[in-house]
């Protein structure tokens, strides 16, 4: 490819990301108000926030979940939140020895609480350790958020509270559940954080 192919191919990249978020503007923000709403009260009640998803979505889920307990942009207390995809020994253990569909419904069957939340990334919202995360989660009392793509998949169904961005892109999808997710943590750090 030569220079200036490339440098055509980078902008249009750009813009396509650009759109996907400007096309969120639409459906997005009362979904946002709702996701904030539930976490505030999960964590005013003394509960916790967990994430979970997998490859890029997992990145995200330990980025969001760090942006809580550690700071976003205020120093305030600490928040409780935890990634379900942290740590190596846990996961290999629970996909070796089951099955890797549990890989995230094991760690919630262990530390989940009625009236935690469960937030499920998965672009395809087809993932089926996400989904059985969400099914479990369900069973014990824990409210479900999702971040999907792709009209949501299985998961459109059964989450209580579906942000789902309207593209059929992975990439162009995690570009915009990470802005997602910073609004999200913005907005509890103000709220729920005094
Ligand atoms: O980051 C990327 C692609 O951008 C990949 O690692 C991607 O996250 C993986 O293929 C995931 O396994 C896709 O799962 P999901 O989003 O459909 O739940
Ligand atoms: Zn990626």
């Amino acid at each position: 490819m030569v220079k200036n192919e490339m440098l055509s191919k980078i902008r249009r990249e750009i813009e396509d990301s650009l759109s996907t978020k400007k096309m969120s503007l639409e459906s997005m923000p009362i979904k946002i108000y709702q996701a904030v709403s539930l976490i505030c009260s999960v964590i005013s009640a003394g509960n916790k926030v967990m994430f979970c998803g997998n490859g890029g979505s997992a990145a995200e889920a330990q980025h969001l979940a760090t942006e809580l307990v550690s700071k976003f942009r205020l120093d305030r207390r600490g928040l409780a939140a935890v990634a379900l995809t942290d740590n190596n020994s846990l996961l290999t253990a629970i996909a070796n020895d089951y099955n890797s569909q549990y890989i995230f419904a094991r760690q919630i069957e262990a530390i989940g609480k009625t009236g935690d939340v469960l937030v499920a990334i998965s672009t395809s919202g087809n993932s089926k350790n996400v989904l059985e995360a969400i099914n479990t989660s369900k069973h014990m009392g824990i409210h479900t958020i999702g971040l999907t793509g792709k009209g949501g998949g299985l998961m459109a169904g059964i989450v209580d509270c579906l942000l789902d961005v309207p593209s059929d892109d992975t990439p162009r999808i995690q570009e915009t559940h990470i802005m997602i997710g910073h609004i999200i943590c913005g907005l509890v750090e103000e709220l729920c954080a005094a």
